[in-house]
């Protein structure tokens, strides 16, 4: 499988780059205003409390900020920071583990929260809300709970999927943040100051463009701004401007809108291919030699965000929006939309 320029999943050697770029306070975390402002008063409460704060939920799309946010919690609060995923934890067992491990106040940020087991999930209940694990012991009728009382601790639980978390988890959450799509003029201040970290000199209007492409995603428009810096230095040009910028995502085909080659693919075969649908996603992502995942967990969400194409009950349609992006003139019977799409 081809991987995808602007897959917003994170690639093992991006993880050295991620981490230098992080911001490390709530004051130098860039966008979403309103996340900020409602945690940074939790976490102010908690300090002139002298405790812990509640437990917090972090739900959005990948690459937005979950763990850079969880990570500046234990950083404000001045705690050790423990981390983990809930595929990580395959057993109640794993999950009690890492709990008595924990030192008063620590901050436990548990990934993919939605995917823990559902014995660990009924353990963390309890720690949740009473700070104390039942560690069973032994089997059939003779096994014996015995508790384990926890130091307070925070729990920074993240998501991609909120609606898959079970509503008796969700409630033990004091607080939730809703992370939304960044506005390029945020992603465009976290360009410099990612530009500045690498000790690229970037052009306003470079920075612009990157953020424009980046589809509303911090991790992209690092990987795009990485991606322009390498083209720059192999090319000599001391100083990122829109030209450079522009010949960069060129060559690694991120059109203006932030498509990518696969993207665009996909978008090329619904409409040439297929007439604009309906058609199967099976069908769709066999002529692109794609596997169906990819496609309707890569592509789609964004080429539908964007208003390019639509699921409906009967397969995959193209919308005006999509054939023009193309360049191509829609089939009559295909209106522009009256809102929603992205031309
Ligand atoms: N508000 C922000 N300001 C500056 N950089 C940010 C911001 N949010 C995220 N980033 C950068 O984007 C990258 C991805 O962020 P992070 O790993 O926190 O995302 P995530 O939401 O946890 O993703 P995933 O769900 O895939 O784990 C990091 O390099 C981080 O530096």
């Amino acid at each position: 499988m081809e991987h995808s320029e602007v897959d917003p999943e994170i690639l093992p050697e991006e993880r050295d780059f991620e981490s230098a770029l992080r911001p490390r306070s709530l004051s130098e975390f860039g966008g979403q205003p309103r996340v900020r402002d409602q945690l940074g008063l939790v976490l102010d409460a908690a300090r002139h409390r002298g405790s812990s704060p509640d437990h917090v939920l972090l739900s959005g799309p990948p690459g937005l900020g979950k763990t850079t946010l969880a990570m500046i919690i234990a950083v404000e609060l001045g705690v050790a920071l423990r981390i983990s995923s809930g595929p990580a934890i395959t057993h109640a067992g794993d999950l009690a583990a890492i709990l008595s491990g924990l030192s008063e106040g620590d901050v436990l940020f548990i990934d993919e929260i939605h995917r823990l087991a559902r014995p660990a999930e009924e353990l963390l209940y309890l720690a949740m809300e009473d700070f104390r694990v039942d560690v069973v012991v032994g089997k059939g009728p003779g096994a014996t709970a015995i508790p384990i009382e926890l130091p307070p601790f925070t729990l920074v639980g993240a998501t991609t999927r909120a609606g898959l978390l079970p509503g008796p988890l969700r409630d033990r959450f004091g607080f939730t943040a809703q992370l939304d799509f960044y506005e390029d003029a945020d992603l465009a201040r976290i360009v410099h100051t990612s530009a500045a970290k690498l000790g690229v000199t970037i052009h306003a209007r470079a920075a612009d463009e990157i953020a424009s492409r980046s589809r509303g995603t911090p991790r992209i428009a690092n990987r795009l701004l990485r991606r322009v810096r390498d083209f720059a230095q192999v090319k000599k040009h001391p100083v990122v401007d829109l030209d450079v910028a522009c010949a960069a995502l060129e060559m690694y085909e991120v059109d203006q809108l932030g498509l990518d080659r696969l993207d665009r693919g996909v978008l090329d075969a619904l409409c040439r291919l297929f007439g604009g649908g309906p058609v199967g996603l099976s069908t769709l992502a066999l002529s692109v030699g794609e596997e169906t995942e990819t496609v309707s967990e890569v592509a789609e969400p964004f080429l539908i965000r964007e208003g390019l194409m639509m699921r409906t009950p009967r397969g995959r349609v193209a919308t005006h929006a999509g054939w023009s992006h193309l360049g191509l003139r829609p089939p009559a019977g295909v209106a522009p939309a009256l809102f929603g799409d992205a031309e």
